[in-house]
């Protein structure tokens, strides 16, 4: 974490030290660039004195050798007035640039000027050079501000006055200077590929510039900056902008020429004034983050040792650890061990005993050294031995198992048994953990017993259950269900019928003078009748039929999903087979059936009743026959 801190304090520093130095380097370029636009501006600005110093020599000499008394034409001879013109043409023509020269009366009326062509009367009064003469009468000379000529050119205006004793003295002299002289001034200068020069005047119009530009002379600047900077009192401004001219981004010098109402603007494009600090950028930036780079390989490099370092002290740390751990709990375990209640034993891997903790002795009643090295066969029941042979085979086991105890008889034990690993995670031996279950078995013995008798307790409880159920539901002679039971189904039967628009039939017979055949037969000759009776007709019913005997010896068929017809035809049938059979010792017997199909608004009574008073007609019809009630 420290390091990583040191490296971050690095890297800030590192980037600090190399903006610090962009930063220094910029402020030279922009100091030494300033200057030398500085100068260069100076330069320049001194020649354009220079040159208004030219001029105003050539003032200097009409205003001094023109005679006051000439300056009215009206006094003056035709003749006269053409060699003045001339004269003035003369002295106009010692300045190349130069493309008008005139005199002017104190009322700012030209009275002459050098080409005969232009001698008409031409009112000057409102013109900056005249008006500024008006305005200060201490000043001699005046320069005025860029205008388009009477000739069609743009011009700059230097006058001067004629000393006499009014405000105005005795009028001025005015020279008009072609701009193109700047010019031809500024294209003697090397800017270099992306320098510029510009000379403006006090309207901030474009006087001359280099690189020339089409249309560019005459046009006004629109820059609040250049403005303030001509009214303000500072005589230079160095400053970065951009050129409304052509847009491009530059450091700029303005400089104002002394006493005349023109400003000279040398710039510099940023990109060649910056050029050396852009390719320092680049070299600066790249030796930072080589500075970088090496650092984050060190800091690196140093991780990685203080990474091997940490983990080395840590698997010590860890080691030492462990070693303290395991001294504890090879301590917990030995006490543990010694002061338990199981037994804990050790097998090798063919089973025998290679440790057993004291508490064998109490347990077992053998000293555990006498028991080291044995196999445990020597200890354990012969029929657990199956068992524990598989035990030993296992990852994790558990047993139960019998064991001999040292005065005779038997102890049943279980054991918990782990495969134990070496280092290489081979099987070494076998760790077992074992508890005295003796008195468990015994209770579970006796459980067992209980549990066993209850069972049996129970089972000839369910069969006595039965028992007492078919009682209640069958009889006893016939084994035919009885009248309880049959009323039951009944009424079950019905409603269903009723439910599911099923029909439902009943079928009800009586055995014809049965009392004679007891009477003649014996009573038990009767009953085997009955059963015979019974038999025969369950044998020829349907599952779904049910046999009840209603008393005596009147049974009753009930049968679900039978019409009428059906139950008449099962009626005559069973009457026929019954006629047939012959019973011992009481030989053949006949019965009377009546039939009555259910209605829907029967009730039990009144269908069992209408079955009835069938079974009544059979027998007033001569028994031994079937008749329906539908
Ligand atoms: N053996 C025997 N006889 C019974 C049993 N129950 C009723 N009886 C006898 O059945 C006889 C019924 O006689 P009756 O009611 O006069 O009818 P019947 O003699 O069969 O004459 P009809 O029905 O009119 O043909 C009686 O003698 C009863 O004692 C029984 O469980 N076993």
């Amino acid at each position: 974490m420290r390091s990583l801190l040191l490296f971050l304090a690095f890297c800030l520093l590192v980037v600090m030290m190399a903006v610090w130095e962009l930063k220094r380097l910029h402020e030279n370029a922009y100091a030494r660039t300033a200057l030398r636009l500085q100068n260069d501006a100076l330069l320049v600005s001194e020649w354009v004195k220079g040159a208004f110093q030219t001029s105003d020599y050539l003032l200097r000499d009409v205003v001094t050798n023109f005679p006051q008394s000439e300056l009215d034409p009206e006094r003056v001879s035709a003749e006269q007035r053409a060699r003045w013109v001339n004269w003035l043409d003369a002295k106009r023509q010692t300045l190349p640039h130069a493309h008008s020269l005139g005199l002017f009366s104190p009322a700012c009326i030209r009275r002459y000027t050098h080409d005969a062509r232009f001698q008409s009367y031409f009112d000057a009064s409102e013109r900056d050079y005249c008006v500024k003469l008006r305005q200060y009468p201490a000043i001699e000379s005046v320069v005025s501000p860029m205008v388009m000529s009477n000739f069609g050119r743009y011009a700059v205006a230097q006058a001067r006055r004629i000393p006499g004793p009014g405000p105005m003295g005795n009028g001025f002299a005015v020279i008009g200077l072609d701009t193109t002289m700047f010019s031809a001034l500024l294209d003697r200068i090397d800017t270099g590929p992306h320098g510029v020069i510009t000379l403006i005047d006090s309207q901030l119009q474009v006087v001359a510039r280099k690189p020339a530009l089409a249309g560019v002379v005459g046009k006004s600047i629109d820059s609040p900056m250049i403005r303030a900077f001509i009214e303000g009192n500072v005589d230079v401004s160095v400053g970065r902008r951009v050129s409304q001219l052509d847009g491009q981004p530059q450091l700029g010098v303005l400089r104002k020429v002394e006493g005349l109402p023109l400003i000279v603007y040398q710039g510099e494009h940023d990109r060649v004034w910056l050029r050396d600090w852009y390719a320092r950028i680049w070299k600066i930036g790249l030796a930072a983050l080589l500075l970088l780079g090496i650092a984050a390989l060190l800091l690196r490099g140093h991780w990685a040792q203080l990474d091997l370092a940490t983990r080395l002290e840590q698997d010590i740390a860890q080691r030492q650890r462990l070693e303290d751990e395991l001294k504890i709990s090879e301590k917990k375990f030995r006490t543990f061990v010694e002061q338990a209640n199981d037994i804990i034993y050790t097998l090798d891997l063919q089973g025998c005993f290679q440790y057993v903790s004291p508490n064998w002795r109490d347990q077992l009643g053998t000293d555990p050294a006498a028991v080291i090295g044995q196999h445990y066969t020597r200890f354990v029941h012969p029929d657990d031995w199956p068992a524990w042979h598989s035990s030993l085979r296992e990852k994790t086991s558990s047993l139960e198992y019998r064991i001999r105890h040292a005065e005779g008889g038997w102890c049943w034990h279980t054991s918990s048994l782990t495969l134990l690993l070496d280092e290489q995670q081979c099987p070494s031996g076998i760790l077992g953990v074992t508890r005295d279950i003796s008195r468990r078995k015994a209770n579970e013995l006796a459980l067992r017993q209980a549990r066993d008798a209850a069972e049996a307790a129970n089972r000839e409880l369910q069969i006595a259950n039965a028992q007492l159920s078919n009682l209640a539901t069958t009889d006893t002679l016939t084994g035919a269900w009885n009248r309880r039971y049959f009323e039951q189904e009944l009424q079950r039967e019905l409603t269903q019928s009723r439910r599911y628009g099923e029909p439902l039939s009943l079928l009800m017979f009586d055995i014809d003078h049965f009392k004679d055949v007891n009477d003649r037969y014996g009573h038990p000759a009767g009953d085997a009748v009955l059963v015979g009776l019974t038999r025969l007709v369950q044998c020829n019913l349907r599952a779904a039929d049910t046999l009840a005997r209603w008393g005596g010896e009147e049974f009753v068929v009930m049968m679900p999903h039978c019409d009428a017809d059906e139950a008449v035809r099962l009626a005559e049938k069973l009457r026929v087979l019954l006629a047939e059979q012959p019973f011992e010792t009481v030989g053949q017997v006949t019965a009377s059936f009546g039939v009555a199909q259910c209605r829907p608004d029967d009730s039990p009574q009144s269908w069992i009743k209408r079955a009835d008073l069938a079974l009544y007609q059979a027998k007033a019809d001569g028994r031994n026959a079937v008749r329906l009630i539908a």
